[in-house]
């Protein structure tokens, strides 16, 4: 099964896929951009470059994508495991759809840049049985973060959240969402308590 957490940068992600590792030892996780191949190293020099060309950035996520699939995600549902992956596709789909759109270059080109991020995938992703996703106002989220990176700044995340709304809205059998406001806590307990039920019904529709 494949659990993908998304949200805003500071919403929350890998707080909560930290302390998940403690009440599924058995379960795979793993993340996007990948941290241990030279896709992901490929990835984090262009998110460090405030000049990189938004068209080739978004090919070097898919192909770190890519690779994550044949990997590590493949391998590990053809096991039968948990799989649980800080971002994924729709991190693609909500940053590089708000990154193309602001493109002079692109915008006009591309009617609909979202929907082109999601066709790219088209044929060789594999989509989430279940996404969790942080929901959190940009504000804040720019905040927790820090803004370290040209990705993190509010006016650039409250575009990601207007895609991640028109994701959610696409698919609200795969989206559940959770509030990020609240404590860390809560968020967690919160979490924990819908990957139990989805985990529960999965096991169920599988006997
Ligand atoms: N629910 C929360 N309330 C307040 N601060 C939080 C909460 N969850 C995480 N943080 C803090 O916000 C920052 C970003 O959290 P992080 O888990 O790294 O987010 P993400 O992986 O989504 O970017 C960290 O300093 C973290 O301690
Ligand atoms: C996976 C992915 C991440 N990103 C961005 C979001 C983040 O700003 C940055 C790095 O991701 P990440 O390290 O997960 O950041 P954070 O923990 O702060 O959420 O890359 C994309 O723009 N597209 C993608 O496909």
């Amino acid at each position: 099964m494949l659990v993908t957490l998304e949200g805003l940068d500071g919403s929350g992600k890998t707080t909560v896929w930290d302390s998940l590792q403690e009440t599924y030892p058995d379960a795979v996780f793993t993340r996007e951009p990948t941290d241990d191949s030279w896709y992901g190293e490929a990835v984090s020099r262009s998110i460090a470059d405030d000049d990189a060309d938004p068209l080739a950035e978004l090919f070097l996520y898919t192909a770190d994508h890519a690779d994550h699939l044949s990997r590590v995600i493949e391998p590990a549902l053809e096991r039968g495991d948990l799989v649980i992956s800080d971002r994924y596709s729709d991190s693609r789909f909500a940053y590089q759809g708000a990154t193309l759109a602001a493109d002079e270059r692109l915008g006009d080109r591309l009617a609909d840049p979202l929907q082109y991020v999601v066709d790219v995938h088209d044929r060789f992703s594999i989509q989430p049985d279940l996404t969790i996703y942080l929901d959190l106002d940009p504000e804040t989220a720019a905040e927790r973060a820090g803004a370290t990176n040209k990705f993190e700044h509010a006016e650039y995340l409250a575009a990601v959240r207007d895609n991640y709304e028109r994701l959610v809205e696409r698919d609200p059998d795969r989206f559940v969402r959770v509030d990020a406001s609240q404590e860390p806590a809560a968020v967690l307990d919160r979490v924990e308590h819908v990957l139990a039920s989805a985990i529960e019904s999965d096991e169920y529709s599988s006997h």
